[in-house]
């Protein structure tokens, strides 16, 4: 059975639109538009005093019901109990008639997918994967105790913040489950909370053509999401799952596509897949259409190439197309953090780690307040009055396009 989050938090601050300018839109999903803005009153030109606003037009239910559920989800992150250094925070948020506006803290780094693109063959060495797959567990560790499944794990939505570590972005498609009982479930290892020990481990550098933040594109690249194949309508066997059809074609789990029903174990797949990603290039499971990408998903085995190793052995106990059976689906993050993939990982330390693979440069030239910056309100206004595919902003950006098959009839 699904469940309504507990009772909200004090309200955020109100996001006073007249009181900050944007400075370049960051990226543009199937339902919003994501802005670097920063606060005029304060008059500081720092990036540190920069942030992110998504805008979400209120231009159908959908639209409307899943923006509310992700200011919803961030304002649960945003309690003191709740915060977590790989997931955001609601900073403050805004509600019109025609728009919903929040901030959360900018993320400087771009995202997982330009990474992994601008490394010289595509990959990830097996101690990066190792670095972002751990603080990935972390986040989904955390919202999975909070009763949440993200259901939308991709490189696209993987952020690097200023300091080299991830966040996760956008929640619209996340879902409250209920959270399972099972002894353990959630424990935390008392041993490695003993020892607050600095770990230099995770010292390997990605390439330097990283360091260029995303100049690639303003839409995210692969964030076309899928249609159902088989909507059957909600036949809860147990309180933990939902049969709600959403995902990103190539991450989407076969519980999902099967349409019976799916609890957080779909987050365990698509970690699988993910890593998968980073250490081949390629998803596992992508076909020349939508229907193969789905068929392969259901009934094809995972290739890997070379010597197994513990990376590979990871690989295979998430991609378990049971998800009874799948790596995690027992006991929660505590099983993956065992593998011996990850032996050695201190996972209390893993936000002390001093140098994350890659760090974005400080300020690039893209933060100089005043040069470029542009007035929100304007540019509501011009969201408005425009239709979204006909829209280009006041920085020439490309014109959006929009993937959406609207797959959130159930949602
Ligand atoms: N805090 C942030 N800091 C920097 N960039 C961000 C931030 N939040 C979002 N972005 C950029 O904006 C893009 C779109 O954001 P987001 O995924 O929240 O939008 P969306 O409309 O919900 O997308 P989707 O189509 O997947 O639903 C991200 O891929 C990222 O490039």
């Amino acid at each position: 059975m699904e469940t309504s989050p507990s009772s909200p938090p004090s309200p955020p601050e109100i996001l006073d639109l007249d009181s900050i300018r944007a400075l370049k839109i960051l990226g543009k999903g199937a339902t919003g538009t994501v802005l670097l803005a920063h606060d005029i009153v304060s008059l500081s030109s720092s990036s540190s005093s920069s942030f992110a606003v998504k805008l979400v037009h209120k231009s159908s239910a959908s639209s409307l019901r899943r923006a509310r559920w992700e200011i919803d989800v961030l304002r649960r992150l945003s309690v003191d109990s709740n915060q977590n250094p790989f997931l955001p925070r609601l900073l403050s948020s805004f509600e019109s008639p025609e728009f919903f506006a929040w901030a959360v803290p900018y993320c400087s780094g771009g995202d997982l997918n330009v990474l992994l693109r601008r490394q010289n063959d595509g990959v990830f060495s097996s101690s990066v994967i190792r670095f972002y797959v751990a603080e990935i567990v972390c986040a989904l560790e955390h919202l999975h105790s909070m009763g949440i499944a993200y259901r939308d794990l991709k490189p696209e939505n993987i952020l690097i913040q200023q300091s080299g570590h991830v966040t996760l972005t956008d929640f619209d498609l996340s879902r409250s489950l209920q959270i399972p009982t099972r002894p353990q479930f959630y424990q935390p290892d008392p041993e490695l909370s003993n020892h607050r020990k600095k770990n230099r481990s995770f010292t390997r550098w990605i390439s330097p053509a990283a360091t260029e933040s995303n100049k690639t594109g303003l839409k995210k690249t692969r964030s076309a999401r899928v249609n159902p194949i088989n909507r059957r309508k909600t036949s809860f066997s147990s309180g933990e799952r939902s049969n709600s059809f959403v995902g990103t074609d190539e991450y989407v789990s076969p519980e999902v596509i099967l349409g019976d029903g799916h609890d957080f174990a779909v987050d365990w797949w698509a970690l699988g897949v993910l890593t998968y990603e980073m250490m081949y290039g390629e998803t596992p499971f992508k076909g020349k259409s939508k229907k193969e990408t789905f068929r392969n998903v259901l009934v094809k085995e995972p290739e890997f190439a070379g010597r197994p190793n513990d990376l590979t052995g990871l690989i295979r106990r998430l991609l378990v197309k049971d998800p009874s059976r799948r790596l995690g689906s027992h006991r929660g993050a505590a099983e993956i953090k065992e593998h011996p993939f990850f032996a050695g990982v201190r996972w209390d330390l893993l936000t002390e780690v001093l140098r994350p693979p890659y760090i974005p440069l400080k300020d690039d030239g893209e933060l100089t307040v005043g040069a470029f910056d542009f007035d929100v309100r304007e540019y509501l206004e011009k969201l408005r009055t425009t239709t979204s595919s006909a829209l280009s902003s006041p920085l020439n950006s490309p014109p959006h396009v929009c993937h959406e098959n609207d797959p959130f009839i159930d949602f």
